[in-house]
């Protein structure tokens, strides 16, 4: 089991932890810095301004350095040429894995984020870091972006893709990515908090066989809202300011991928225990 190291950790998560004005302040603490012009077209330096904000500062419910390092190390393995996040909030998984991608030689990181003032957030600090080449952010709900991405031709298949949004919401767009044809054979998702808070749905999901995949399917009624298993909490996170969120609907996605999955343990950028379940699309039954 890792360790945590105290000395790192972001201010605890208080009862409202987000889009109370924090990620606007983040901009002035970050714009205001005596270093700034050091900071500029350097990705680890933004990184590392947005995690003293959050250490000194205000918490903010970024990936952080532990759970990241999986990820940037993923990424390094499987030399995406085009990843998607789902979630992006102000920048910090889009600066450290977009970064990544362009230095495994990828061509796109595509940063999909439904609130339209944090999209805004992450422009400006993606453009700060000098990333503006490799990443394009997109603002609305993942679902409808998924799938204009995917009428436009703009987007043709996900190499690796980060869930990190609405915590519902993860099953039924990887289903509708499979349905699409974007998630297939070769394809690698990486699933953020998965033990903290927890999303049993889609780790059920990702660890199911073909046969079980098939045998729900047949029992499934189509989802309208989120499973029942989520705390009222996290089921209604973002619907104060944003509205409740739609699944992508009536989505069977493709029973017939194999996937392999793993859970690897990790922190939480406070010291929470939480993982990040890492899935393989290895192979296609007919
Ligand atoms: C935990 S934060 C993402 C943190 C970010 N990945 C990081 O590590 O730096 C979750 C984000 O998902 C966004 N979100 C919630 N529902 C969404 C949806 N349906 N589509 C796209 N983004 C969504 C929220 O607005 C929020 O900014």
């Amino acid at each position: 089991m890792p360790q945590f190291d105290e000395k790192k950790a972001y201010s605890q998560q208080e009862e409202v932890f987000f889009d109370d004005g924090r990620e606007i302040e983040l901009l002035h603490y970050i714009y205001a810095r005596q270093d700034i012009e050091e900071i500029r077209n350097s990705p680890s330096r933004v990184l590392q301004a947005i995690d003293e904000y959050a250490r000194t500062k205000k918490y903010l419910m970024n990936v952080g350095e532990d759970k990241g390092r999986i990820v940037a190390d993923l990424i390094a393995e499987v030399r995406p040429q085009t990843m998607v996040e789902l979630g992006g909030y102000i920048g910090y998984s889009c600066i450290l894995f977009g970064d990544a991608v362009r230095k495994a030689g990828g061509k796109r990181y595509f940063s999909l984020e439904r609130n339209p003032e944090f999209g805004a957030v992450i422009s400006s600090l993606v453009d700060l870091a000098g990333l503006g080449d490799v990443v394009k952010v997109v603002v609305g709900s993942s679902d409808v972006s998924i799938k204009r991405l995917h009428s436009s031709g703009t987007l043709e298949h996900i190499d690796l893709m980060f869930l990190d949004h609405y915590k519902p919401a993860y099953k039924t767009d990887l289903k509708l990515c499979e349905e699409l044809k974007l998630v297939t054979k070769g394809s690698v998702l990486a699933a953020d908090n998965v033990i903290k808070p927890g999303n049993p749905p889609y780790l059920e999901y990702v660890r199911s066989s073909v046969a079980e995949k098939r045998a729900a399917l047949e029992k499934e009624n189509q989802e309208d809202g989120p499973d029942t298993r989520f705390a009222d909490k996290t089921a209604k996170q973002y619907a104060k300011r944003q509205g409740e969120e739609r699944l992508a609907g009536n989505v069977k996605g493709n029973p017939n991928l194999v996937y392999q999955s793993e859970l690897v343990h990790s922190f939480e950028p406070t010291g929470v225990p939480d993982g990040v379940e890492i899935t393989r699309c290895v192979g296609e039954e007919s």
